[in-house]
């Protein structure tokens, strides 16, 4: 469904992405983790169009769309949630929603924005209430809202960029297992990237490692979290033995 290769980008001269490739089979959940300022940002900026690459090519369902607009991107199928949540709050839950629907996939009717909103609102458990207030949701409450607005675009592919960090284990779980759903019920194939690792580790297929721009691993998440370099980028290189460092990273993973 999607196939990067050699992505790069550049800011001035500083390489925040270098030479990236990867594939993401239709219906398979991924996991794109690594430490701050890795690079995964900046990865799906640059599958959303909001970042042109410096080099590489994107295929999605065959066709190239590096360096296109953002709403073209959309209009394709491919839909992203932001870390911060950032809602329209003078609009009604059901209205920023209905928003993204009319946006996404080049809709231009009001009654199919609306059904796509319903649809998604349902999706991940908020109020189809017409009238119902951004106000008075939380963290896990405007998680929900990013997702129904991703959703309501009608993607075939999501970018989710999750960050759970203000959510309590609980939320966590029920947030994790929200994306599974998704892809199970809906068929919508997922990109996850995430800071909290146990949580992405047990529900995606594969997961996809980033250090300073580089990809350093791939795989099922039970080969990867006994990875060598990736215990070294997130336990550092004097842990007591490798073999602690490995368990404690299975341990994290949550495999
Ligand atoms: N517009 C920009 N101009 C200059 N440098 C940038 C820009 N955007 C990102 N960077 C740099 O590129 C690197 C990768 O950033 P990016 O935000 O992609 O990392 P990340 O893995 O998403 O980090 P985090 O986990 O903190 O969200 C960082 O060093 C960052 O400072």
């Amino acid at each position: 469904m999607l196939t990067v290769e050699g992505l790069v980008k550049r800011f001035g001269g500083f390489t925040a992405v270098n030479n990236v490739s990867f594939r993401v089979e239709q219906g398979e959940i991924l996991g794109l983790i690594g430490p701050n300022g890795s690079g995964k940002s900046t990865i799906f900026n640059m599958l959303s169009g909001t970042l042109t690459p410096t080099a590489g090519s994107i295929l999605f369902d065959g066709a190239e769309i590096a360096g296109k607009a953002p709403h073209r991107i959309i209009n394709s199928g491919i839909g992203r949630t932001f870390q911060i949540p950032r809602p329209f709050h003078r609009l009604t839950i059901f209205e920023n929603v209905a928003l993204a629907g009319y946006y996404g996939q080049g809709r231009h009717s009001r009654s199919k924005a609306d059904e796509a909103a319903e649809r998604a609102l349902r999706m991940v458990g908020l109020p189809t209430d017409r009238h119902a207030s951004v106000d008075g949701l939380g963290a896990a409450g405007l998680k929900k809202l990013e997702l129904a607005k991703a959703l309501a675009t009608g993607p075939k592919l999501l970018l989710a960029d999750e960050s759970l960090g203000g959510l309590d284990e609980h939320e966590m779980d029920q947030a994790a297992d929200m994306l599974r759903k998704i892809r199970d019920e809906l068929g919508i194939t997922i990109i996850w990237v995430e800071h909290i690792m146990g949580v992405l580790m047990r529900v995606v297929d594969r997961v996809m490692v980033l250090d300073h721009g580089e990809k350093i691993s791939e795989g099922l998440p039970s080969v990867v979290a006994s990875d060598p370099r990736v215990i070294e980028v997130y336990l550092g290189t004097d842990a007591d033995s490798s073999q602690a460092a490995a368990a404690e990273a299975r341990r994290r993973a949550g495999v």
